[in-house]
């Protein structure tokens, strides 16, 4: 009941699926209804040939058993292709729906969940799923389906032998039943599926942190963590073999028996009751292929278990809130003026953002500058919308970004990164992420705007050239950082917002970079992030944050003037600059003043 209740749920994702199931199902079972005919024609045969039958009736038999075994075939073949379809049509909606759902989750709810456990949810729950659809709803109905044809016949013929074969299917499945009751209550399952969620975790986080790993010669240290989790994923399978060994033996065992048991007591039957020859026979053969299929169900046990707990884990992660979204259109923003108000963020319990609140004009540049760890980065993904603020606003041209609609956020706010992504794909495509309608022309301008049409050129094939994972060609960190504001420039989004953009660029081509974009951000109201301040001393309005709160604000001059925190960063960062890297004394590196901040 448990698994029919749990194939309910799973199909109710997707109605054609659940067609091609059901056709399907009727397929297999009506093709194991074809299984035992040619061997009871075959049966039918050696007893009219014991009564002197002519070769006539053979033919006619003959005939049946042929059309039953094509028949057999065919509906074999049908059940297989129609649950094949039904189960990649399955697991393509499920992954759509995941997909979707997980464009849709809030950054930091991301940022708590491994990669491996999440590539785990996304990628081998769903095949769990797939591959009970596809292979193990046919298998069961087969089992179930066979026997309840073979037995009666069975019984018809001789009804000791139908019985003693009988008694060893019960038998057998009261074993496996009870093996199942003692898996189900010892929570194993579950425990299987976490553990299988760490170790994937684990071993992303180990590829993905390999060179550090290498260059720190920390690989015995770093692997001992996951060798915890392959400790642990042992262990339970090991605890999983003991628990399942015995009855899986006796299973196993008792369903291989009928051969040998059959063939004994036909063999006594015959001997001494004149149970005809042909009987014993049919009796053996009929036995072995009911027995067959029967054996799948263990099989069938295991994969409904693994089924149904991917199912809850996929259901777990689109159960996650989404984020709130709006219906507010990018034409409804009549001015390009942010606002900022009481912004709280916290992670957990504790709180990185306090209260919040500034303006940025159109057409000015606003500055983030602050210490390390003061609160930058989430100041800029709570305005960009990609973390869950606490409280507070944050409005452009009076609408509350959260009342936009998907999609039209980023119409209205370009964000760029330090580390921009570049997925797989050409270059144009990665350009034109989010304005896939560009001309040609827009799409050449924005890239030359920041300095990247003669780099692009220079690729084997131009704008067609293959980049991201399996590319032609690999894209520097400061080449990404141009690719990714071209992609913003061609948006020509009213407020941008750039995090560390041009980090990775050389300075010759910062400056021509920020040469290129200073025409095209005149109009839009900027925002940027920036760890060297001389890259902002000209800005608008610069907000000094410390501790999630912002301490100090307004031009470099009078920041300057001021002797607070912006002219104490600016002074320890004109020093370092200085500073000559030697090797021969001790005075060079650089000691703390009594406030935690380098001084040289
Ligand atoms: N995902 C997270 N979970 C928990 N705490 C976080 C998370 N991200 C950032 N923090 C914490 O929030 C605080 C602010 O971090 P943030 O990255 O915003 O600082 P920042 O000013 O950008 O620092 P930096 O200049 O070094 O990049 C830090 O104390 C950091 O430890």
């Amino acid at each position: 009941m448990k698994a029919l209740a749990t194939v309910r749920k799973i199909l109710s994702n997707d109605r054609h699926a659940t067609r091609l199931l059901v056709r399907a199902l009727v397929c297999a079972s009506l093709g194991s209804l074809m299984l035992p005919i040619p061997i009871v024609v075959i049966w039918k045969m050696f007893t009219l040939f014991h009564a002197g039958e002519t070769a006539q009736s053979f033919l006619g038999l003959g005939g049946v058993a042929f059309a039953a075994i094509v028949a057999y075939s065919v509906l074999t073949v049908g059940a297989s292709a129609n649950a094949h379809r039904a189960a990649f049509g399955l697991s393509t909606t499920i992954s759509t729906a995941l997909v979707e759902h997980i464009g849709r989750v809030p950054l930091h709810w991301l940022a708590n969940i491994s990669n491996g456990e999440l590539k785990k949810r996304m990628s081998h729950d769903v095949n769990q799923i797939e591959n009970f659809i596809a292979h193990n709803l046919t298998d069961l109905v087969a089992a179930v389906t066979l026997p309840s044809v073979t037995i009666p016949i069975l019984f018809f013929v001789n009804w000791q032998l139908a019985l003693i074969m009988l008694l060893i299917i019960v038998a057998a499945s009261f074993v496996q039943f009870r093996a199942m009751t003692a898996m189900h209550k010892s929570n194993l399952m579950q425990e299987y599926f976490s553990a299988m969620g760490t170790l994937h975790g684990d071993a992303v986080e180990y590829v993905q942190g390999m060179p550090d790993i290498k260059i720190f010669n920390r690989s015995e240290e770093s692997l001992s963590r996951m060798q915890v989790s392959i400790n642990r994923f042992k262990e339970i399978q090991t605890k999983g073999r003991k628990l399942t060994l015995r009855p899986w033996t006796i299973f196993t065992t008792a369903l291989s028996m009928p051969f040998a048991v059959l063939a004994v007591a036909g063999a006594y039957l015959h001997k001494y009751h004149q149970l005809p020859f042909e009987d014993v026979i049919l009796f053996i053969v009929l036995g072995v292929v009911t027995f067959v299929p029967f054996k799948r169900l263990m099989r069938f046990v295991t994969f409904l278990w693994r089924a149904s707990t991917g199912y809850s884990s996929v259901n777990q992660l689109l159960a996650v809130d989404v984020d709130q979204v709006g219906d507010r259109h990018r034409s409804e923003v009549l001015s390009a003026d942010l606002a900022v108000n009481g912004l709280n963020v916290s992670y957990g319990d504790k709180q990185v953002l306090h209260d919040i609140s500034f303006t940025a004009k159109e057409g000015t540049v606003t500055a983030i500058v602050g210490p390390s760890g003061a609160g930058k980065s989430t100041l800029a993904a709570a305005i960009a919308g990609l973390e869950r603020i606490q409280g507070g606003t944050v409005t452009v041209g009076g609408i509350p970004l959260r009342d936009f609609a998907p999609g039209e956020l980023s119409k209205v706010m370009s964000v760029v990164y330090q580390k921009p992504f570049v997925f797989s794909g050409t270059v144009r495509e990665n350009i034109c992420l989010g304005s896939e309608s560009s001309s040609d022309e827009a799409m050449r301008e924005a890239a030359a705007m920041v300095q990247c049409d003669t780099l692009i050129n220079s690729f084997p094939d131009g704008y067609e050239t293959r980049i991201g994972a399996g590319g032609s060609v690999y894209l520097s960190g400061g080449q990404t950082q141009r690719l990714a504001l071209a992609r913003m420039a061609l948006r020509n989004a009213p407020v941008v917002l750039l995090d560390e953009a041009t980090a990775f660029a050389d300075p010759e081509s910062e400056a021509t970079i920020q040469k290129g974009l200073s025409n095209f951000l005149s109009d839009k109201t900027v925002l940027v992030i920036a760890h060297r301040l001389p890259s902002i001393a000209r800005a608008d309005n610069i907000l000094v944050l410390d501790n999630g709160r912002i301490v100090e604000s307004g031009t470099h001059e009078t920041l300057m003037a001021k002797g607070a925190l912006y002219s104490s960063m600016w002074n320890a960062y004109h020093t370092a600059r200085s500073w000559m890297l030697t090797t021969d004394t001790a005075s060079d590196i650089p000691h703390h003043n009594n406030q935690g901040r380098p001084e040289c």
